[in-house]
């Protein structure tokens, strides 16, 4: 799939603008601060109906305006699709194909990308946020149900530690309510995790010859889920439901004690290995850059496997900051098949080939002329 037409309103420090993009690299060229990553964002937001760098929406409005909007037409096998979000200090609209749509997870998915951008190299030594984050983002593109389990997850979480709280400080001593909320948070848990476990089989499927590649054949990379209650992916739901029981049991007074939730997929963890030893701790520089690069590089491959589309792929400022060989493989991954936006102040460091071949944009104090 690709976006052949955006058009922002008030968004960020874009009042209006409208523009059309081809199916190729399209290279967004400007000065620091004159809105590339703003356009990268506009296009991530207006698939994900979140923002990768932040999670206030009122930051994507232009100062002083009320409202923002995004529309796309994004062109997909089998035909052009509108897409539209609307953002206001109320609270997000959405709409495909002219429908609005009441629930965003029943939006998010209809148009996919992947983004890297300077925070991804930090996926591998970042917090387990970051990670968590990740995970939950891309399952989302894929299962619109997942998006709505971990909302609904979060909603129990925070009725379970409210509750937790009230006992804590003794305004309540009858444990019922815990026990229904926890029965509740349990059986949505266990089916995060279940997927959580089949889509990290399927990036590792993917990752794993991308990074030896990279490696030149010299490392295996592996993905493990790390989690806070001790399941694993050989266990079905039921199996998975009697452990995270035994550990409510285990936990709960201290739970009380600490007026918080002490386990359960808020707690958990990704670990990426090279040549079985723990990249975060002991990977070298490049090694955690060629893990993070690989990721991204598989997402591209096992969206197309389960949607049957190639995503968009937005390299905000990454793309220089890669060595002709990692930048390379990127390159000869995407070729041809994965339209591609890359943010940078100088083309100097981006391939040559590309370069003559893509489209040229030039930003300015928010606004965008084709230049080539
Ligand atoms: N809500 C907003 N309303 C108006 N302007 C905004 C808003 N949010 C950010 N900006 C402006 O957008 C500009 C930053 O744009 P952006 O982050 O896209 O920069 P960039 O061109 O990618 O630069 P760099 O190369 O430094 O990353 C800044 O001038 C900032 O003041």
């Amino acid at each position: 799939m690709f976006i052949k037409q955006l058009q922002l309103k008030n968004y960020r420090n874009y009042e209006e603008l409208d523009i059309q993009f081809e199916n190729k690299v399209n290279v967004i060229l400007g000065e620091n601060a004159n809105g590339k990553t703003n356009v990268m964002e506009s296009i991530y937001v207006l698939a994900m109906a979140k923002s990768h760098r932040t999670s206030n929406d009122k930051d994507l409005i232009l100062w002083d305006k009320d409202y923002a909007k995004i529309e796309g037409r994004i062109q997909k096998q089998h035909g052009a699709l509108p897409m539209e979000l609307a953002i206001s200090k109320k609270g997000k609209k959405a709409k495909y194909n002219h429908i609005e749509q009441k629930r965003l997870s029943q939006y998010v998915g209809n148009m996919n990308v992947v983004m890297f951008a300077p925070e991804d190299l930090n996926l591998v030594k970042g917090s387990p946020q970051v990670r968590r984050r990740f995970i939950d983002m891309e399952i989302g593109q894929i299962s619109p149900v997942y998006l709505h389990e971990i909302g609904q997850l979060n909603k129990i979480l925070q009725q379970r530690n409210h509750c937790l709280k009230q006992l804590q400080a003794r305004k309540q001593s009858d444990e019922t309510m815990l026990d229904i909320l926890t029965e509740q948070f349990i059986a949505i848990a266990v089916k995060i995790i279940s997927k959580r476990f089949e889509f990290l089989h399927l990036l590792q499927n993917w990752a794993m010859p991308i990074h030896e590649g990279i490696s030149r054949g010299l490392e295996t990379l592996k993905i493990k889920y790390k989690a806070s209650v001790d399941v694993s992916e050989e266990q079905d739901l039921s199996k998975m439901k009697n452990i995270y029981e035994n550990k409510y049991n285990q936990v709960k007074k201290r739970e009380i004690d600490r007026g918080v939730t002490l386990f359960g997929p808020q707690r958990d963890d990704l670990l990426f290995f090279v040549n079985d030893r723990d990249v975060q701790t002991f990977g070298s520089q490049g090694q955690q850059r060629t893990t993070a690069l690989s990721i991204k590089l598989a997402e591209i491959e096992l969206i197309h496997a389960e949607i049957g589309e190639y995503p968009i792929l937005l390299l905000d400022d990454v793309l220089s900051e890669l060595d002709h060989y990692r930048q390379s493989h990127l390159l000869n991954t995407i070729q041809g098949k994965v339209q591609t936006f890359v943010t940078t102040t100088s083309v100097e460091g981006i391939d040559h080939q590309t370069l003559k071949e893509a489209s040229t944009f030039y930003v300015k104090n928010g606004t965008i002329e084709k230049i080539q």
